[in-house]
């Protein structure tokens, strides 16, 4: 933000050696480039700097853009708080026909929905001034475009437009350009990393909690795994507890049933019928899976043909699932072409289970794993979550890339942990942007437990570390 302003201070002084400057800003990330762009400008001689806020400063969406606001009280710049669109028309109206030059920064990418007041009025008052021959800049994009290339009902005409980055697709259609004017790309030194890789940015896109939630609202889930095994299903359910999730349900064979409610008073222990996972536990968990938001399913659960059956059978009944370890060997095609459109999956697979699911090896090169998780998504019309040293998340048209962890947590559990974490995040958040900020958490939560525990961390240093992270994720 603070680069984008400043290149944008930089275009208004090219256009105009003095004089009156109004820049017109929304409350989200646009308008916080322009009150960068404000306080830049008003350390230059010559300028006279007005800056009109639509809406009250206290609702700036982001704590970037509130920041740069605060700093205008410490510039020369006259800042107007305008609430609503008489109010705009008639204080503002003076401040718009007195300027020299107008930075439009009511919003940029961040546009949704039908246009609302004041920005529709506000639009309407900075055309005005653009017809009678006054330079307008619009910063990223003139305000009403769709940055995706949509249908727009109005936008800001604009003589430039400084975009950043890399040209939105929604500046290059015909008709985009009859509002446009003259584009430049401006380099805000974002690296390409930052594009490719899962960071804090995607963190701070998953929902918070609202002050008035009731128990449940921040999602319930059913793990179903154990049998074989009793640490698995544990490790995820703890997991999806530490993620945030309100109340978590494992559904687990009966001879591990008393072992995995004695590991914590946490988990609501549901027991099932025999030894292992079969067809029969069917009717119980029909119920469970309806009054839950997403079963995480597969952890510790063996690989016997009547446990594969049950899975093959209880996929189709869940709207959203994460499959991980065991469940990865149930899936066929036909599961996919089954579930297509009722079921939202994510699947959480390393890469000897990739190559099984796919029936083919997993490549090693990163380039190649990239292409072969993206065509996989695709084709399967599922989330996917390759683990590995880089973690690959994709949903056929989205991939994001993780490398946070560290060789520690090749310990047995953490993939569980991550299996749990991944569930937690899907219950309240899209299923790409769960997928890519599980990875990012698990593995930034081994990383804080690699710093006491070096390679003899374990999965429960892992589990422990866990809201640390989505704490600092929430705060920003
Ligand atoms: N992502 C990045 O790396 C960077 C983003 N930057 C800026 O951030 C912008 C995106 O910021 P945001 O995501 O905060 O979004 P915007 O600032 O584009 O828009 C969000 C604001 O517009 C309001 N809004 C949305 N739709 C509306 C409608 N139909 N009627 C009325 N009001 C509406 C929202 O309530 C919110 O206040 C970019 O265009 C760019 O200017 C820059 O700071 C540079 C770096
Ligand atoms: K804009």
């Amino acid at each position: 933000m603070e680069n984008a302003g400043a290149l944008i201070a930089q275009h208004i002084r090219e256009k105009l050696e003095s004089g009156r400057v109004l820049f017109i800003a929304g409350r989200g990330n646009n308008g916080g480039d322009a009150f960068v762009a404000a306080r830049h400008l008003a350390g230059s001689l010559g300028y006279i700097v007005n800056v009109v806020l639509l809406g009250k400063s206290r609702d700036i969406g982001t704590k970037e853009a509130f920041r740069n606001f605060s700093l205008l009280k410490f510039s020369r710049v006259n800042i107007f708080e305008i609430t609503d669109s008489s109010q705009l028309e008639a204080s503002a109206s003076e401040l718009f026909q007195e300027t020299d030059l107008l930075v439009d920064a009511v919003f940029g990418t961040g546009i949704s929905g039908k246009l609302r007041e004041p920005e529709s009025t506000a639009i309407d008052l900075i055309n005005l001034e653009g017809k009678a021959g006054k330079t307008v800049i619009s910063i990223d994009i003139p305000s009403g475009l769709d940055p995706d290339g949509g249908d727009f009902e109005k936008a800001v005409h604009a003589g430039l437009t400084v975009t950043f980055h890399r040209m939105k697709i929604g500046l290059l259609s015909e008709k985009a350009k009859e509002y446009t004017g003259v584009i430049k790309v401006a380099d805000i030194g974002i690296c390409t990393d930052a594009e490719q890789y899962v960071g804090p940015g995607d963190l701070m896109m998953l929902r918070r909690r609202k002050s008035e939630e009731h128990k449940g609202d921040s999602g319930k889930i059913l793990v179903i795994g154990g049998g074989p095994y009793s640490g698995a299903p544990t490790f995820a359910a703890l997991a999806a507890l530490k993620a945030g999730a309100d109340l978590v349900t494992v559904a687990v064979p009966a001879p591990v049933a008393e072992i995995v409610a004695s590991y914590s008073p946490n988990l609501i222990v549901r027991k099932l019928s025999s030894n292992v996972l079969c067809p029969d536990d069917l009717s119980i968990l029909l119920d469970l899976i309806s009054s839950h938001d997403v079963v995480v399913m597969g952890m510790g659960l063996g690989r016997a043909t009547e446990t594969l059956e049950a899975v093959r059978k209880i996929i189709p009944f869940c709207r959203k699932a994460v499959l991980d370890a065991d469940a990865l060997s149930a899936l066929s095609g036909t599961i996919f072409e089954s579930i297509a459109g009722n079921c939202e999956l994510i699947v959480t697979p390393h890469a000897g289970e990739f190559a099984r699911l796919r029936n083919m090896e997993t490549p090693e090169s990163l380039e190649a794993r990239i292409k072969a998780v993206r065509e996989f998504s695709e084709e399967k019309g599922v989330v996917t979550l390759l683990k590995g040293k880089i973690d690959i998340i994709s949903d056929g048209k989205q991939t994001l890339l993780n490398r946070t962890g560290n060789p520690g947590m090749t310990v047995g559990g953490t993939g569980d942990v991550l299996a749990g974490l991944t569930g937690s995040l899907f219950s309240r958040n899209p299923a790409f942007l769960a997928a890519a900020c599980a990875a990012h958490i698990n593995g930034t939560a081994g990383d804080l437990a690699f710093e006491k525990a070096g390679n003899g961390l374990l999965a429960t240093d892992v589990l422990e570390k866990i809201p640390e992270i989505i704490k600092i994720a929430e705060i920003g």
